[in-house]
């Protein structure tokens, strides 16, 4: 089963918009995992312009199927609040304090002593490590020698490329894939997935455990409803 993360950024993004509580992000979080998602991703990001950190609090409280926190360790107050909240999962992303979303995988070669660091901190807590990484062998190889669990694959030039050439777009991913499960690392991916290009990636990359969609799966309730949503996207996940 590949599991679905509903990553609720956007949800605070509108929240925040007007300054109330309205949409009550934690009643979508409640309600998503109702509606049938296996987890709940979040992203804050310093400036907390979307997810707030007192968020990340509240929502530990209430989340009860995988709660997955993503963000920089660069940042003291990101390594503080994950260890603190002790998520199942904290992916690590090497975004820069100001970028608009994530563009781009770590550089695991660079980094290895560092993210060796940093993966370390959070397993002793007994927090699952995921790193995000793009579809390279070279940096999926020297993901596994960080001690990490998982890698998170960034699916953005799959879903930009998707349209020109599905197996073209596709094909990257399945070689990082298979070089995953070659070095003895689980598979999460994301980013840019949506109700169109998410059944190939789900039927042809190897291994797959887990998808943390927002972005599209926000826009698409608009028009469908959350729980349809959630339901249209767990059928192309084959659930
Ligand atoms: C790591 C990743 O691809 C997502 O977390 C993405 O960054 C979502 O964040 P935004 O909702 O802020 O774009
Ligand atoms: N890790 C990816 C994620 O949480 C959501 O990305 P997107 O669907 O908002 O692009």
């Amino acid at each position: 089963m590949i599991r679905l993360s509903v990553n609720i950024n956007k949800v605070a993004t509108l929240r925040n918009s007007r300054g109330g509580n309205n949409p009550d992000l934690l009643q979508v979080a409640k309600d998503c995992e109702r509606f049938g998602a296996q987890g709940i991703t979040v992203h804050p990001r310093p400036d907390e312009r979307h997810i707030r950190y007192d968020d990340v609090y509240a929502l530990k409280d209430i989340v009860t199927t995988e709660f997955n926190i993503e963000g920089n360790c660069d940042e003291k107050k990101f390594v503080d609040l994950v260890l603190a909240v002790k998520p199942h999962q904290v992916t690590l992303v090497p975004d820069a304090t100001d970028q608009l979303t994530s563009n781009h995988g770590w550089d695991t070669i660079t980094h290895k002593r560092y993210l060796q660091d940093m993966v370390k901190c959070f397993k002793d807590e007994g927090i699952r490590v995921s790193l995000f990484v793009d579809p390279l062998n070279d940096m999926v190889e020297a993901a596994a020698e960080t001690g990490t669990d998982r890698i998170e694959l960034y699916t953005e030039a799959y879903a930009s490329h998707y349209h020109q050439g599905i197996e073209l777009a596709a094909a990257p991913y399945i070689q990082a894939a298979e070089m995953a499960k070659k070095v003895g690392l689980g598979i999460n991916a994301g980013h840019d997935l949506d109700l169109k290009n998410l059944k190939y990636f789900a039927e042809h990359v190897p291994g797959l455990q887990e998808v943390s969609i927002g972005h599209a799966l926000i826009s698409d309730a608009l028009y469908f409803g959350l729980e349809n949503t959630i339901q249209m996207y767990l059928q192309r996940l084959g659930s």
